[in-house]
């Protein structure tokens, strides 16, 4: 992507990434030991964390529990108090969050002044925001106000405008926390469909990491799950072994009673 990587902030080391081999695996992201500090609020405690290129990895643990902080600070939105992060450059990546934000613009322009603010000359930008709302169905609204569409359409758009930026790494805060089931379902389908294919022909596959309180979406689309408790990561399990209770159990009595409780 080119991009200028992130300055580093606060008190812990944060490097760009691309695609990093160690230990033996590739790395999208690396988290070693990091803490994030509000005052007096100790939002992450000592997470270590690997994410590997195409993958798609779900947050979960009850309010509070760090899961938006985890990924601001992976976005470069918030500085991390000490530890060490790592993460593709901010204009490798796109962050999407549970209202999404619209500029009071049409539609098609939402998205090409994001990828014009990069350096794609207007009129490819245009065209690309075109095509990027083609793709989630919503090219004949090009011209509307995008503040005027539903909550539903402009999580779409948002999703448009992420995608037509090609990014290798997507970061989703609860993105259908406040949507109704018909949205919740085209929305997810996307993320389904994005995370399923390369952004385009030849390029690295998408990473996706969503935060969600929604254990049937988490089942849906996350491949691993990564489960928070006051700020630190007690269970990290491929999807299929996190809902597997007697699995969960022997790795985090925590998590097993959080999930027993979301079950109930
Ligand atoms: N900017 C901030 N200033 C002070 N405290 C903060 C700030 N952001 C988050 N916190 C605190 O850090 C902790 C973790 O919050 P965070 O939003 O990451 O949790 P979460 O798991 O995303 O919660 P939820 O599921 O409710 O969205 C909470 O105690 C929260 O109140």
């Amino acid at each position: 992507m080119g991009a200028a990587p992130h300055a580093r902030r606060g008190g812990a080391a944060r490097t760009p990434t691309g695609p990093q081999r160690g230990r033996g695996a590739t790395r999208l992201i690396a988290l070693h030991d990091v803490s994030v500090h509000f005052g007096a609020v100790h939002a992450l405690r000592g997470v270590t964390l690997h994410i590997a290129p195409g993958e798609s990895v779900a947050l979960i643990g009850g309010n509070g529990c760090g899961k938006s902080t985890l990924l601001r600070a992976v976005h470069g939105l918030i500085a991390t108090s000490a530890g060490q992060l790592q993460a593709p450059p901010r204009a490798a990546q796109a962050m999407l969050f549970q209202r999404p934000w619209m500029l009071r613009t049409t539609v098609q322009r939402n998205i090409a002044i994001g990828l014009w603010l990069r350096g794609v000359p207007w009129a490819d930008a245009k065209a690309r925001a075109l095509q990027a709302l083609e793709r989630v169905q919503l090219a004949p609204l090009a011209e509307r106000s995008a503040r005027g569409l539903s909550g539903g359409q402009q999580q779409r758009v948002a999703l448009a405008r992420a995608w037509a930026q090609r990014p290798q790494l997507l970061l989703l805060d609860e993105p259908t926390a406040s949507l109704d089931p018909h949205a919740k379902h085209e929305v997810e389908a996307l993320m389904q469909e994005f995370t399923g294919a390369p952004a385009e022909t030849g390029a690295a596959p998408l990473t996706m990491v969503f935060a969600s309180h929604n254990l049937g979406q988490v089942k849906r689309l996350a491949r691993r799950v990564v489960y928070l408790e006051q700020g630190r990561v007690l269970a990290d399990l491929p999807v299929q072994d996190f809902f597997n209770r007697d699995v969960l159990r022997a790795v985090s009595r925590e998590a097993d009673l959080f999930l027993k409780g979301e079950l109930l």
